[in-house]
């Protein structure tokens, strides 16, 4: 089995090597590719999605990916800036379903912002559409507004639409994780003022209605499910909802496990081809330092020996081993709170490949 290994830019490349190293210390026998991406493939190929890389990532049974950006890439155009390399890949391999699941570790309890009881015992998973709404959406650009208060100035627009089928098919992904887990679903939209979002809201309804009434589905609005996660957050199981509510979701949601160093996430087709990465960015302020945590990419590692090689038992091997290493005490600099041990990035990784071990 062929896994495309993608680091990327910033700390994607310091937390990749990691999680590279704790599937070779599986003991399988997986081909690795490695390819640049991202700013660091705009530097060798002038491009952020060559078309060798992308090549590359449709012919593999998976991808791990790190993560792409840098501030000194913002003047580019947008087609050369590194983010239109994940975008690209996503498009390209048709990953509509983005699983992003926020378990709050007992051992983490403490790191996070929020109060123990909060979030102790914490275990959501958003599935956020990523292949559609206002990130894909045409038409977009700069002109002179041809209409309203301001017609003739400048303007910049970007157009929200989802279709039917994109809809359809998130929303059975959304009901079956369910089913496998607790059972409900949170559907966020923002019917009360979006039409795509009304549509969104009408089209869950009727998947619910036809094929899923054991599940408990409930609808709320991206805002009041913006606060609820921080308020009440255990009352939530399964959270389906569009691309850029689920961006923003998620990176909120990642507090409530301690850190975005915590949470992992895997972007699948309908072909169980998978690209797995950590759901946070580049990290440009810490990389070169060696603090990075990589567990969100070794946690994102084992969801893809779960999802798209059929290794199940290996990824149970790899996400007791960092239960393992939490419980031993030691912390990236992200997670640490008083009475445990700080570590960087690849004394991180040397633990879990030790705990694999024991
Ligand atoms: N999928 C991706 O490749 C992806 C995702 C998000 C952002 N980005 C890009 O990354 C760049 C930086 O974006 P940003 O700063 O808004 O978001 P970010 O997620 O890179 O960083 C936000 C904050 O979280 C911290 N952080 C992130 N990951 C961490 C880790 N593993 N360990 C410890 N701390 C961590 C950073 O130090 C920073 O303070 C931008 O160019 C952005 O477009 C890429
Ligand atoms: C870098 C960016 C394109 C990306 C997104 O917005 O999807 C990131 O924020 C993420 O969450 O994976
Ligand atoms: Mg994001």
């Amino acid at each position: 089995m062929k896994i495309a290994v993608l680091p990327g830019d910033g700390i994607g490349k310091e937390i990749v090597a990691q999680a590279v190293r704790v599937l070779q210390a599986l003991g399988e026998s997986f081909e690795y590719e490695w390819a640049d991406v991202g700013g660091a493939a705009y530097e060798s190929a002038g491009h952020p999605l060559p078309e060798a890389t992308l090549k590359l990532a449709m012919e593999s049974d998976a991808v791990l990916f790190g993560a792409v950006g840098d501030w000194k890439y913002d003047k580019l155009e947008r087609a050369l800036r590194p983010e239109q390399a994940i975008l690209g890949l996503r498009k390209n391999m048709g990953l509509f379903a983005n699983f992003r699941p926020a378990i709050c570790y007992e051992e983490l309890v403490g790191a996070s912002s929020l109060k123990p009881e909060i979030i102790a015992g914490l275990d959501i998973l958003i599935v956020r559409e990523l292949t559609g709404d206002i990130y894909f959406g045409q038409p977009r650009g700069r002109r002179a507004s041809p209409d309203g208060a301001f017609a003739g100035a400048d303007e910049a627009f970007d157009t929200m639409r989802y279709s039917r089928p994109e809809i359809e098919r998130i929303a059975h992904v959304a009901f079956q994780a369910a089913r496998k887990r607790g059972n409900k679903v949170a559907s966020v939209d923002k019917a009360n003022v979006l039409e795509t979002f009304q549509f969104w809201k009408d089209v869950v309804t009727e998947v619910h209605e036809a094929h899923y009434v054991d599940v408990k589905l409930e609808h709320m609005y991206v805002d009041n499910a913006a606060m609820q996660l921080v308020k009440a957050p255990k009352n939530f199981d399964v959270v389906v909802t569009g691309n850029m509510f689920g961006d923003i979701l998620s990176d909120e949601a990642s507090m409530l496990t301690g850190s975005i160093g915590m949470l992992p996430s895997a972007s699948l087709n309908d072909r169980k081809q998978g690209l797995y990465e950590p759901s946070h960015g580049s990290a440009p302020d810490i990389a070169g330092k060696g603090v990075a945590n990589p567990l969100a990419t070794i946690l994102s590692a084992a969801m893809m020996l779960r999802f798209s090689l059929d290794k199940a038992e290996q990824a149970d091997r790899i996400e007791a081993a960092v239960k393992k290493v939490l419980a031993s005490g030691l912390r990236t600099p992200d997670i640490w709170s008083e009475g445990t041990t700080k570590v960087g990035t690849e004394a991180m990784g040397d633990a879990v490949v030790a705990a694999l071990a024991q």
